[in-house]
This record gives structure tokens, sequence and C-alpha cells, in this order.
């Protein structure tokens, strides 16, 4: 049977980083709250059938979000941590997605994702056995240090990658290997960690490095600058 494809989108974060006067998703980018263009980058791409937007139950700038409003977003509640999140996103989908269909975990914090990489992730995850996740290799020298900040190694870095997001997995598999992690107290800061954890390997696929998480303040005009870049055609 063709699997569907659903979005999870952690959006419950406080943006600590970010030291701002209201969580990051919500700060002006572009003249438009952040959490505007991530979700209308995903209820743009046509493969995906729903979007579930894990929100902070407590969160009072949600109602001003039109991009909350469109026919393929579901909300749920976010938990304290972004995996806690992500669980109760994909409970949320509970009775909706088969276990054989794709979910696509998305930071709403990433909100320069490109279509094309996300058609590439399901380009080649399309027969892959596990799923996999976007990222891109590291390119500078990594040092490994003690926590006195004297560098004690140099990793080597031909196989290094940064891990971004979508994260792709089949829903019951993530959903599986996710709880499992949680049940065992562990805590896991991406998906692919938990699958990892399950003893699986999931595939890394290459995309473009401006899909950037916003962290800190200066993300935001990186952020600005990648989105201008893309809008005037540029790779
Ligand atoms: N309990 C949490 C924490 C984070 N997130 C989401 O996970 C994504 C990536 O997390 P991060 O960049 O760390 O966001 P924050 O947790 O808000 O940032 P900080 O760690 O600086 O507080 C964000 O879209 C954030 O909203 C979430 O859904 N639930
Ligand atoms: C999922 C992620 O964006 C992959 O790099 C990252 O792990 C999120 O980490 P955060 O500390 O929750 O931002």
């Amino acid at each position: 049977m063709t699997p569907r494809y659903f979005a999870v989108v952690p959006a419950a974060g406080v943006g600590k980083r970010m030291a701002a006067d209201r969580p990051k998703q919500y700060l002006p980018l572009l003249g438009r709250a952040l959490i505007e263009h991530t979700l209308e980058r995903l209820c743009a791409f046509s493969p995906i059938d729903k979007v579930v937007v894990a929100l902070a139950p407590e969160d009072p700038y949600q109602a001003g979000v039109k991009a909350l409003n469109h026919p393929r977003v579901m909300r749920c509640a976010g938990g304290a941590e972004r995996c806690h999140s992500v669980s109760r996103a994909l409970e949320a989908l509970t009775g909706v997605a088969a276990e054989h269909d794709w979910v696509l975990v998305h930071d709403l914090a990433r909100p320069c994702v490109r279509a094309e990489d996300l058609q590439r992730l399901l380009d080649q995850l399309q027969g892959h056995p596990v799923g996999g996740l976007l990222g891109v290799p590291v390119r500078d020298t990594m040092k490994r240090t003690a926590a006195n900040g004297q560098v004690v190694a140099t990793v080597e870095r031909s196989q290094l990658w940064h891990a971004y997001t979508p994260q792709m997995f089949r829903y019951g598999l993530l959903r599986d290997a996710l709880s499992a992690t949680l049940a065992r107290g562990e805590l896991v800061t991406d998906e692919a960690a938990a699958i990892e954890a399950a003893g699986l390997q999931p595939l890394m696929v290459e995309g473009a490095a401006d899909n950037i998480k916003v962290t800190r303040p200066e993300d935001l005009a990186l952020a600005e600058f990648y989105i201008a870049r893309q809008a005037a055609g540029e790779s």
C-alpha cells in the first residue's frame, strides 16, 4: 500500500538561547513570525498529508498565527523536552498514520528548509529499510576538549556531519524506538539517536547548509539572509 507522509513539528520550546521577550518561533522574520515561514513551507510540500505541531500548552502567542489554521495542520500539546514533544505528536497520529507511513520530524526553528531537500529525502529514503535525515558535512577541523578547556584530541572529520531536520522514519518504527528510549529514562536530542539506540542505521542525506536552526540572536539575521537568497533563486 502506498505510504502517506506526515510532518511532526516540535514547536513547544521557550528559546532560552535566543534570550528574547517571547519564544523564538514568534519572533519576526522578514515581517512575519518565524512559525509562519516554517509551516508555510511544510504545507506547500504536496506529499505531506498532515502537519502535527506540538505547541506549549500555555502558549499565548499561537492565537495570531495564520499558518496554524491551515486545513492540514493539527495541534497537540508539547512536552518538557523536544523528544517529549515529538513523542506526543506521534501519539496524536494514533489512528491517523499507519505503521508503514512516513513521518518527517522537522524543527519549527528551521524556517529555511528547501522543497528540493524535502523531495531529496523522500527520493533517497523511498526503499530504505530504516529512514534517515538531512545533514551537512562538517567543514572545520574538530577538536575534543577536557572539562578544563584543554584540547585532548583532533577528531577525524571525513565522516562527521551536522544532523539537521527533517528526520524521516516509518511511523511505527519511530514511535516504538522513541517510546523505548523515553521508557529507559533517556533523553535524545534528535530522532535518529533513538533509532540508533534500537540498533538501526539511519541514512544521512546531504542537504543545503542554509537549513539552519535559529538558536541564537544572530541566527535571525542569517535566516533572513538565506530566505532572501532563496527567493532570488540563488542556490
Ligand atoms: N520542550 C521542547 C523544546 C524544544 N522544542 C522544539 O524543538 C525545536 C528545536 O529545539 P531548540 O532549537 O533547542 O529550541 P528551544 O528549546 O526553544 O531553544 P532553547 O534550547 O534555547 O531553549 C524547536 O522548534 C523547539 O520549539 C519542543 O517542541 N519542545
Ligand atoms: C534535532 C536537531 O535540530 C538536530 O541537529 C537538534 O538536535 C535540536 O537540538 P536542540 O538543542 O533541541 O535545538
